[in-house]
């Protein structure tokens, strides 16, 4: 008998043992001693929650909306790249999955499936999408066209790769580029009318850049550029989150990009009350790394936090079982979530504030 998959980490034991391990090891891991990949989990762990009893609040509301995209849990899909690593269906499988479960994906720059590809596979799901500013601002400004084309609802700009980050282990496996058949097709030269003539060529991919000449002109181009929200992604210091409002972004992300780019960045969890301090309320908050139960969740937004967002544990459902699988993944945050709430005694996400929350 098969056991039935109960957990986020159920679905991470059967994901390891359907992947190549080369390719298990790049999307478990991350940079350097993996002291920040280790932190983001274990910072969750020793925060407690400090229910309230007798409160009569009934089942809670855990609905949230955020930058005009209405979900029905506060659980976005985080940007991560090379889905059809995971399944042949890759990106398409997860934005279904998305669509059942009315939350909202970030579609990647480094998808294996075009985004026009993606919202066309799944009309429902709310897309988000991802981008890594090109140093060729003409080629950026062509994908991002292709972003709103394609019907995506906000523009989130990753900031914490100046420079791709070390994994070690993918240098030990030689992983260093997709299988033959499969590309970054965001990266498509032109307009993304990828096969205008329809003779299945739809033109050469560019290698994806990541600069450290990037700079706040860079985001004042892309404020210019396009009437899309802009949420600046892999934000970790306040001074920062105080430039961001400056720059007249829509919403900050908290992210130290799942432990994969600078090693020993704090756990997110941590960084967190700091950031919303910072922002004061003028924009949401939301915040990725290591969430992986419902009560991380309800943590995360005790803290301030709008919404937060999960990386791994959507590879993991992909990979383990496809399109159900993710929505099964999805389905599990979104019960916890609220079963979490049902137990701290409150009616409503909206109730959440930091003195639920204890460190120990
Ligand atoms: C395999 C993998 C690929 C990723 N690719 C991207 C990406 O293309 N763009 C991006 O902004 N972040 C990327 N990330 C970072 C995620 O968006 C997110 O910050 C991180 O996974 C959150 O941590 P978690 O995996 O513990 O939930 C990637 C993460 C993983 C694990
Ligand atoms: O692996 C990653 O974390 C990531 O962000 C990325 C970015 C570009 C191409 C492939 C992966």
């Amino acid at each position: 008998m098969t056991a039935v998959l109960a957990t986020i980490r159920d679905f991470e034991a059967a994901a390891r043992a359907r992947l190549d391990p080369a390719h298990y090891d790049y999307f478990a891991g991350g940079a350097g001693d993996e002291v920040t990949v280790k932190a983001n989990e274990a910072a969750f762990a020793r925060l407690g929650l400090l229910p309230r009893v007798l409160r009569g609040a009934g089942t809670p509301q855990i609905g949230v909306t955020l930058l005009g995209s209405r979900m029905a849990m506060p659980v976005l899909v985080a940007p991560t790249a090379f889905h059809r690593l995971a399944d042949p269906e890759g990106e398409k499988a997860t934005a279904r999955a998305v669509a059942a479960a009315e939350t909202i994906m970030i579609v990647s720059m480094a998808a294996t499936v075009a985004v026009e590809d993606v919202a066309a596979a799944a009309p429902g799901a709310t897309l988000w999408f991802q981008l890594y500013v090109q140093p060729d601002m003409a080629f950026t400004e062509a994908i991002v066209r292709r972003a709103e084309k394609a019907g995506c609802a906000a523009l989130v700009v990753t900031v914490d790769s100046p420079a791709r980050g070390r994994r070690d282990q993918d240098v030990r496996n030689g992983f260093d580029d997709l299988p033959e058949g499969m590309h970054c097709e965001n990266l498509r030269d032109g307009d993304g009318d990828h096969d205008a003539d329809g003779d299945g060529d739809r033109g050469p991919v560019r290698p994806i850049v990541m600069s450290p000449a990037i700079s706040w002109e860079h985001v004042d181009l892309l404020r210019r550029m396009t009437r899309l929200p802009i949420v600046l992604k892999g934000v970790t210091h306040p001074a920062d989150a105080r430039l961001a409002l400056d720059h007249g972004v829509s919403a900050l992300y908290v992210s130290n990009h799942g432990g994969r780019q600078l090693d020993t960045v704090p756990a997110t969890v941590d960084l967190l009350p700091e950031i919303v301090a910072a922002v004061g309320g003028a924009v949401p908050v939301l915040v990725d790394g290591g969430i992986r139960r419902g009560t991380d969740v309800v943590k995360a937004l005790a803290l301030g936090a709008s919404a937060v967002a999960v990386g791994r544990p959507v590879i993991w459902g992909l990979a383990a079982g496809g399109e159900c699988g993710v929505a099964r993944v999805l389905e599990m945050l979104r019960d916890e979530v609220e079963h979490a709430l049902t137990l701290c005694g409150l009616a409503s996400v909206r109730d959440l504030e930091p003195g639920l929350v204890r460190r120990c």
